[in-house]
């Protein structure tokens, strides 16, 4: 059989002679024959006769370009699917291969040929420019923008050896219910359970306890005790205040005789209403002597933060008996006023200082018994946003504080200089490792000017999360079938690219979402949730790989947010951070990456660096941290 000639015009024009008539065909010969016969012949013979064109004409179909639909078994037309392009943030974006120009990779004139970030080897080996001058002095870029005051190493040499021998709570004279709580409710679960460095070092300090006795004792003991607390990130300084304070509630509470009448009464009134639950006639009984009037304030700088300190606050008061309530914008009016003016009172309140400071204003009574107050995250809440409230509590408390703890993971020179000038005869505790990023957080370096990124920081950031979701997926989590999902910070150093970022990696297929104040409450409260809580989160691994294929990341769950915004959260699922600018200072480079690698985890953190940014402060950084070195 012959083929048609609109099935052979390929072979055709294929094989057209210097006529444009087929060389089969000018030869006389049919093109291809299987079984010729007389309709066959016919026609070969037709075509001969008709006049050889004498040039190709273009098809006036607009379509040409169109293959021919596709159809189903059944003959109907199937549905057009689109074409597959690569998975990822590279999705969509049409190639598959880096468009480079070269002319663009010219350095410009007068710039550094060299790549600070590429000459480690040599830094480490002092053979920098200058002969290793500057290798020698160690951090050029980073002692010129020298924000933390520096303690010296000598200093932290003691405190290391003088804290070695206290390896247990049990050495502590803390109250047996206190004591307790550690092991029953706040650590539980956790074996072979020791203080931490700021724990070894706080706890004795504010309870007035004398651990050393080689260390002479002050012959006078100051009315109000003022501490700073300052130890690196994720090593527990919550519980290193917390509990001498809960210990000194529970010890004011035995002194207190009003306490002691008023309990008397409660009694009897018990027995009077027989079986009645207290809640139906406590709001009717007098009122408590410590409503409206906590003995012990906590100020931190978010919302969120406030929940985290209260959780651990309320851990150790399940089994010591203290009331702590939470104050933040995370509750509404009625809710707040409940806490505050509860019938059953309050010892303890954890805050925001903008809260706080305008209750205060309304009742100035609600601070009049305060003889412990902490400012957590002192380096924030002395800053300039936070300040102006947080001194006017301070004020406030001034006249009945028997202890002022300030406590931060960085001393930065402003929060020092403050310091001397109001607080003269403030008590430093500071640990060893102060002002160290840990050597288990290792920081990685992405260069966001080379290709394929050309400074488009935003597709560097989906592309470094999509490469972390892609490798997590190929292991297995504890069980068969299921993969862990990871969970990781974006840093930005403005409040307005959080959305923006979040937007852009949404877009790319990332479950993100941005920390600010415009996000849904419930929405960044569960992503919180999940990043706070250690228990794994698990997804199965035929629904990750299925979603993969349709270009989204099923296996991470990211957060976009300034380091205020996340200031102090216990992030201890957070294995990943990735700073999206490079940090202004060492003080955020401290607190961005001090969100992973939290009591003993490991992390890992990476820095995008375009263009624009600062080389030489990342390779210090990360000269420093493989080093074990203090930032300055
Ligand atoms: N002695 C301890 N042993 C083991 N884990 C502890 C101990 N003390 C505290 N932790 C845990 O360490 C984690 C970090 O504690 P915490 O949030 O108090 O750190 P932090 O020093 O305040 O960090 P940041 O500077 O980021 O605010 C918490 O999950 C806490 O339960």
């Amino acid at each position: 059989m012959w083929r048609t000639a609109r099935d052979s015009v390929c072979l055709l024009c294929a094989s057209a002679g210097a006529t444009g008539r087929p060389r089969a065909v000018e030869a006389g010969r049919p093109l291809m024959s299987t079984a010729p016969g007389s309709a066959s012949r016919a026609f070969a013979t037709r075509l001969e006769r008709r006049p050889a064109p004498a040039r190709m004409v273009l098809s006036d179909r607009t379509d040409v370009a169109r293959s021919s639909p596709r159809r189903t078994a059944d003959g109907a037309i199937a549905k057009k699917t689109k074409p597959r392009g690569p998975d990822g943030p590279w999705a969509g974006t049409n190639r598959t291969v880096a468009n480079i120009d070269t002319r663009r990779r010219a350095p410009l004139p007068g710039a550094v040929t060299r790549d600070p970030l590429s000459n480690e080897d040599d830094q480490e080996n002092g053979k920098g420019k200058k002969g290793g001058r500057r290798d020698r002095r160690g951090f050029k870029a980073l002692n010129m923008q020298r924000s933390l005051t520096s303690v010296s190493y000598g200093q932290r040499a003691s405190v290391k050896e003088r804290i070695q021998a206290v390896d247990s709570f049990g050495l502590f004279d803390l109250l047996p219910s206190i004591k307790d709580a550690i092991a029953s409710s706040v650590l539980k679960g956790m074996v072979d359970i020791k203080p931490t460095p700021i724990q070894r070092l706080a706890i004795p300090a504010l309870l007035g306890q004398h651990m050393d006795p080689k260390r002479r004792r002050p012959r006078v003991v100051p009315d109000r005790k003022e501490v700073l607390l300052a130890a690196e990130t994720g090593s527990g300084k919550t519980l290193a205040y917390l509990l001498p304070i809960a210990n000194a509630l529970k010890l004011a509470e035995a002194d207190d005789t009003t306490l002691a009448s008023y309990n008397k009464r409660l009694e009897a009134e018990k027995v009077l209403r027989g079986d009645r639950p207290m809640s139906e006639w406590i709001d009717k009984f007098e009122p408590h002597p410590n409503m409206a009037r906590p003995r012990a304030a906590v100020l931190v700088p978010t919302a969120e933060l406030v929940d985290q300190v209260v959780a651990v606050a309320k851990d150790i008061s399940h089994v010591a008996k203290f009331k702590a309530r939470p104050l933040s914008a995370n509750h509404n009016a009625l809710k707040i006023q409940r806490n505050l003016y509860s019938p059953t009172g309050i010892d303890l309140v954890v805050a925001t200082p903008h809260l706080l400071a305008s209750i205060a204003n309304s009742d100035p009574y609600v601070l009049s018994r305060v003889s412990h107050l902490v400012i957590d995250e002192a380096d924030s809440l002395l800053d300039r946003s936070f300040s102006p409230e947080t001194t006017s509590i301070i004020d406030r408390c001034m006249p009945t504080l028997k202890q002022f703890v300030l406590c931060s993971a960085t001393i930065p020179k402003r929060l020092d200089t403050y310091l001397e000038s109001k607080f003269p005869d403030v008590e430093r505790i500071t640990t060893p490792n102060l002002h160290a990023i840990p050597r288990r957080v290792q920081l990685g370096v992405i260069d966001v000017s080379k290709d394929p990124y050309r400074n488009n920081k935003n597709l560097a950031c989906a592309d470094a999360i999509w490469s972390i979701g892609k490798e997590a997926a190929q292991h297995e989590g504890p069980v068969k079938g299921v993969i862990d999902v990871k969970r990781i910070i974006v840093f930005v150093n403005e409040r307005e690219t959080t959305q923006e970022v979040a937007e852009y990696l949404v877009s790319k297929g990332v479950d993100a979402v941005a920390l600010h104040r415009d996000t849904p409450e419930l929405r960044q409260s569960e992503m919180i949730a999940s990043f706070t809580s250690s228990e794994p989160l698990l997804i199965d691994a035929a629904t990750a790989t299925a979603a993969a294929g349709r270009r989204h990341l099923p296996n991470t769950k990211v957060i976009v947010a300034t380091d205020l915004a996340s200031r102090g959260l216990d992030t201890v699922a957070v294995r990943h951070v990735i700073l999206y600018d490079v940090p202004h200072t060492s003080i955020d480079f401290v607190h961005r990456l001090g969100r992973a690698g939290r009591m003993g985890r490991r992390g890992r953190g990476l820095v995008l660096v375009g263009r624009d940014d600062r080389r030489d402060v990342v390779a210090e950084v990360k000269r420093s941290m493989f080093m074990g070195q203090a930032l300055v």
